[in-house]
């Protein structure tokens, strides 16, 4: 697996508060890697010593293998981000706002400009004035400035923040082009499942400064084999019902059901043996087990926020 930052054993101290506790992680090349974690975990001080406008206290911050400590410039010059609203010109055109920063870094041409606004599909309002743009068009702008000095790593806090569903749509859209055609690896932070769960191919949760656990977010949506599935059954009586099912995993139990976990294979088993033992049974329902569900389990809670 292609490695293209890696932090390792990072922290960080703010007065007496430690912020940052002993973060290891690797981000793969091409992925889409999200950072998912309540208000306060932590996510914006990671994001910050990622991109260097914050130092670590201790650990260090691998890029493209150039140590952010020892090898500063040629760490960061791999990484392009968007930390705080993307500054731009509302007065000029969203082409001339490009065209001029390009103007700062050294060997930007017009062709660069042309790809990186198809990166980002904003083709067609390129010479509308960047101040009519909506929040999705303006964010896509600054993705695109981002982009332009062909970085490998693409890092995004709350990039879905204050977007209504189709501006998250089109988010995934460019972030998931970006990482398969461009092989640019994206970090996207987030505090809600919901908004990155289908860009991601990996997500990290992060709370009161820990990494609890990262997830494969693909493998747990395909392998239909091996999903997991929350069965409740409606049962009369539940007491033996109960002992019947108890080789499996009980998820919950209510008045009159009991909810199991089982993969899809099983189900029949399971229904054979209750009716072998006279149980009635009045209902099944079968669910897949969330993401979100398997998160709080994980880490042993109800709830990431
Ligand atoms: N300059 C600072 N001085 C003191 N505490 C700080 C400072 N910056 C951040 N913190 C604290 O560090 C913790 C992590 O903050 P951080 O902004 O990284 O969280 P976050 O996950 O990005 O949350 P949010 O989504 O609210 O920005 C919080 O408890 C915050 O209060």
């Amino acid at each position: 697996m292609n490695v293209a930052m890696e932090l390792i054993n990072v922290n960080k101290n703010i007065g007496k508060k430690h912020i940052i506790k002993d973060l290891n992680l690797s981000i793969h090349k091409g992925e889409v890697f999200g950072l998912l974690g309540p208000n306060g975990a932590g996510k914006t001080t990671t994001i910050r010593m990622m991109v260097g406008l914050m130092k670590m206290t201790s650990g260090d911050i691998q890029i493209e293998g150039h140590s952010i400590r020892k090898d500063y410039k040629n760490a960061v010059r791999h990484v392009g981000a968007i930390v705080e609203n993307p500054e731009m010109y509302p007065f000029l055109s969203g082409w001339k706002n490009l065209k001029h920063y390009a103007r700062m870094i050294p060997g930007i041409t017009d062709e660069r400009i042309h790809e990186v606004i198809q990166l980002v599909g904003l083709q067609k309002a390129i010479k509308e004035k960047a101040g009519r743009y909506s929040l999705g068009m303006r964010q896509r702008l600054g993705v695109a400035q981002a982009l332009l000095h062909r970085p490998s790593i693409l890092i995004l806090d709350e990039p879905t923040n204050g977007l209504d569903p189709a501006g998250i749509r089109e988010i995934r859209q460019y972030i998931r082009k970006l990482a398969e055609e461009e092989d640019v690896s994206v970090i996207v932070s987030s505090h809600l499942l919901s908004e990155i769960e289908l860009m991601c191919d990996r997500i990290g949760i992060i709370k009161n400064g820990e990494l609890l656990s990262v997830e494969d977010v693909k493998d747990s949506q395909d392998d239909e084999e091996n999903t997991e599935l929350s069965v409740t059954l409606n049962v009369s009586p539940l007491k033996e019902a109960m002992e019947i099912v108890s080789s499996f995993p009980i998820k919950s139990e209510g008045e009159h059901s009991i909810t199991v976990k089982a993969t899809r294979e099983q189900i029949p088993d399971i229904i054979k043996s209750l009716v072998q033992a006279d149980i009635q049974i009045y209902e099944v329902n079968v669910e897949k087990t969330s993401l979100e569900d398997k998160f709080f389990e994980r880490i042993g809670e109800n709830t990431i926020a």
